[in-house]
């Protein structure tokens, strides 16, 4: 009965304020999307933001919010992150991943993961099971067996459309450079939840072709993402050397610290980074008051938002469909 009545003040608090719930995703800033993909990604990032907002109406917290729309992405083999996963110079499979929660800035993150299905719910018991911010390769994945997180094998996250891409990528040689934009599907969520607690998460295969062993901006606190309840919360995607030598998401959320609008601050963050080292990317970002924004400098970057019961979703500049939420 404690429990039910707890769920029901929880629940009648929350139609009151559930107004104030905000989740936004993206899948990666990306150069042009082919169409028959366009359909799936879309779906995709429709179907995250959903999950994330209905984790918020039943009282999770925005660390659950961020991590359920996530998971959704890392599932889902259209993007860069979990299945999915573009491959390094060797065919193989590395990922990063990390999350933040805005309320005493814990954070979690690993990087060069190989055989986890979910890199970030590694990365939340890094945040909430041990004295650390951050577990890389080897010592992650003892870490994950550790807490029970079950050992994968790595070809159940390798698609053939990613072997593919490899081999296109080593004749091609362009995916490395920060003004390309073909390092496309990293994953990411923001929220602010009804005690106005902000998180963000982001995950990861990183860019194809990539040398063994190298980590990007993903699991990097600041640079693939940021949060603080005084400001808000930031994922970002793009070329990752970029964004770590510009700490990308921090920059974004210093601007708001100075009072630009989270438009203004979007802009001006990855503006910096395209002028500065001529590296495209794109972020989303909401801040304490609720106000948010997806913004890129890629040809494209998928993303949806959810705002008083309503779905927005886009993939290009020019286009946003809205729906109502049942
Ligand atoms: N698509 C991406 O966002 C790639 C990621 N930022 C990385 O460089 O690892």
């Amino acid at each position: 009965l404690v429990r039910r009545r707890g769920t029901v003040a929880c629940r009648a608090v929350a139609s009151s304020i559930d107004a104030s719930l905000v989740v936004v995703v993206h899948g990666g800033g990306a150069s042009n999307i082919s169409a028959d993909r366009k359909e799936r990604v879309r779906e995709g990032i429709a179907k995250a933001a959903t999950e994330g907002y209905n984790t918020l109406k039943a009282g999770g917290s925005a660390v659950d919010a961020v991590e359920r729309a996530v998971i959704v992405l890392e599932n889902d083999p259209e993007f860069n992150a979990g299945c999915g996963s573009v491959l390094n110079v060797k065919g193989d499979v590395e990922m990063d991943a990390s999350i933040m929660d805005g309320r005493d800035l814990s954070a979690g993150a690993v990087s060069a993961v190989r055989c986890v299905e979910n890199p970030i719910k590694l990365a939340r018991l890094v945040m909430e099971k041990t004295p650390h911010c951050f577990l890389t390769g080897h010592g992650a994945e003892k870490f994950a067996a550790d807490v029970g997180i079950p050992e994968i094998p790595v070809e159940k996250l390798i698609t053939e459309r990613n072997k593919k891409h490899l081999e296109k990528e080593k004749l091609e040689k362009g995916a490395q450079k920060a003004d390309c934009p073909k390092n496309s599907g990293t994953v990411g969520a923001v929220a602010l939840d009804c005690k106005g607690n902000l998180a963000y998460a982001t995950s990861t295969g990183g860019i194809v072709n990539k040398m063994v062993g190298r980590v990007g901006d993903s699991p990097c606190i600041g640079a693939g993402g940021y949060a603080d309840n005084n400001l808000g919360a930031v994922s970002t995607t793009g070329h990752g050397e970029s964004i770590l030598k510009v700490n990308l998401a921090r920059l974004a959320l210093f601007h708001i610290e100075q009072g630009k609008t989270v438009d203004e601050a979007a802009e001006l963050a990855l503006n910096y980074m395209k002028s500065k080292v001529k590296g495209l990317g794109g972020l989303i970002l909401v801040s304490k008051t609720g106000d948010w924004v997806a913004k890129w400098t890629s040809a494209s970057m998928p993303w949806a938002a959810v705002k008083n019961g309503k779905l927005q979703a886009g993939i290009d500049l020019c286009e946003t469909k809205t729906r109502d939420l049942p």
